[in-house]
């Protein structure tokens, strides 16, 4: 693979269709990224001696594919529907389990403990315990739910009163999301809100209508002295990152409903068949990993930008930001040695239409190149046909604009549009895993583990030492010595 000096359009050489791919109700335009036809070709054969698609089905098939943490990595099989599908009994067990109990909620059969119907449910989790279902909520709930979410995930007083001061104690489920029930912002929240439940009169076994655990620690449910059938379990074979599938997306399964979840949990399965099925110049995630490797190893592009023309994906940044930065920002191959050239690049983004009015100038202008994903849907989330006339305009201008940059300047930005048939539970689905199999795809081209993330773990263990008064500096340089 070389550089190419003149960084040309893909669409400059690649005839008819063939800089577009088309699964799950998902268009994916690549006419705007900067290679060539040949070096595209290139790309598939580089993916050839990779076994990009191999190591892909190996890793929903369960094998061991997180080498440092000794385990396989199976959120597909959360969304999967077949008895061949790996641990699929347990994980259908635990789903009927929650689609069970987030109905029960959602008809008033489980109310709170003076008989309230739960209108507000509280979910304490950071990290990915807090980012998938948020960007689910945010995309598909009503104008005016039934029952209103409430993300509490940072140790931030101020974000806890505005919440507490939203809910009524006696019609609100909190609901603890925490893989390994040890982070630290989720225990101490989680003890906030325990506190405010018990002022307001709802101890001992009241407790246990307005709190439930989600975590794969086994003891969660007792170290917040909850009895077990509060409990939902997720799994170490599953990434927190990866986790909306299961029990962390329990919020989202009760606010929207168990019948909606079962759609999105069916376009990721349609995603995961289309990713292991579709040759690698019509398979989405595949063609999105390859020109993101392109990206940032040949043209040397630093940062990622997501810009999504639709309301309800705008989640889908904050959301991609921890997929893709935690799993690529590594500078490790799998067997530990230092890797030269570039990994994962800085993700970033915002809703594009209010982007083009604070930072499209330096998109359009600035000293830098960046890779971006616009994405829109055909249908809109609403009656408003100016607004979504006005909106779809500038979504295909901002793409031709975008790209439109001086061509003697060595800066250049390099565009895909991703373009949905609708947003539904079922398309929010497949996008989500779409960008999931890209990120794991990355991995496998980048020979990196996409699963781990010991650079979080130090500083979580340094935020331990520094509650104690201690100096974190201090800490690290001893442990130098
Ligand atoms: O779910 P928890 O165990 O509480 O972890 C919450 C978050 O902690 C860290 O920040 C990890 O890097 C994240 O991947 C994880 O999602």
């Amino acid at each position: 693979m070389s550089s190419s000096p003149s960084i040309p359009f893909l669409r400059e050489s690649a005839a008819g269709d063939a800089s577009q791919a088309v699964a799950c109700g998902i268009k994916l335009d690549l006419s705007r990224q900067r290679l060539t036809h040949g070096d595209l070709e290139g790309l598939f054969k580089f993916a050839a001696e990779k076994d990009l698609l191999g190591a892909h089905a190996r890793m929903i098939r369960g094998e061991c594919v997180n080498g440092s943490e000794g385990r396989p990595a199976l959120h597909t099989s959360l969304r999967a529907f077949s008895l061949s599908a790996p641990r699929y009994a347990e994980v259908s067990q635990e789903r009927r389990r929650l689609f069970d109990f987030a109905q029960r909620v959602r008809d008033g059969r489980w109310l709170g403990c003076r008989g309230d119907r739960i209108v507000d449910v509280i979910n304490i989790g950071i990290g990915g315990s807090e980012m998938g279902p948020k960007a689910v909520w945010h995309a598909l709930q009503t104008a005016s739910p039934d029952i209103h979410l409430h993300f509490l995930a940072s140790v931030d007083g101020v974000l806890l009163d505005r919440i507490l001061a939203a809910c009524n104690p006696r019609s609100t489920l909190v609901i603890v999301s925490s893989k390994s029930f040890s982070t630290r912002e989720t225990q101490v929240n989680a003890t906030a809100v325990d506190q405010w439940l018990l002022d307001n009169g709802i101890v001992g076994a009241d407790r246990s209508r307005h709190m439930v655990v989600v975590s794969a620690n086994p003891h969660a449910a007792e170290m917040m002295c909850l009895p077990l059938e509060n409990q939902f379990a997720m799994w170490n074979w599953v990434g927190g990152r990866f986790s909306v599938w299961g029990g962390i997306g329990l919020p989202a399964i009760i606010a929207l409903g168990p019948e909606a979840f079962q759609e999105f949990l069916q376009g990721a399965n349609e995603m995961d068949r289309h990713s292991l099925e579709a040759s690698i110049d019509q398979n989405l995630p595949a063609l999105l990993a390859l020109t993101a490797y392109w990206n940032s190893t040949v043209l040397k592009i630093p940062t990622h930008c997501l810009l999504p023309y639709d309301e309800r994906l705008r989640v889908l940044v904050p959301w991609l930001q921890q997929l893709q930065m935690e799993s690529l920002g590594k500078s490790h191959g799998i067997n530990g040695e230092r890797l030269k050239g570039r990994t994962g690049m800085l993700v970033w983004g915002s809703n594009g239409n209010e982007a083009q009015h604070s930072f499209y100038q330096w998109l359009r202008d600035g000293t830098g190149s960046t890779s971006i994903d616009l994405i829109w849907s055909e249908m809109p989330g609403h009656r408003y046909a100016e607004h979504y006339r006005v909106l779809l305009a500038n979504a295909r201008a901002q793409a031709e604009a975008l790209v439109a940059r001086d061509p003697k300047a060595p800066y250049f930005n390099a565009v895909s549009t991703i373009v949905l048939d609708a947003v539904t539970p079922r398309r929010l689905g497949a996008v989500m895993a779409m960008y999931e199999h890209k990120t794991t795809m990355l991995g496998t081209l980048y020979n990196i583990n996409p699963f781990d993330q010991p650079g979080v773990e130090l500083g979580k263990r340094l935020s331990k030492f520094a509650e104690t008064g201690a100096d974190p500096k201090k800490l690290l340089e001893e442990a130098r010595e």
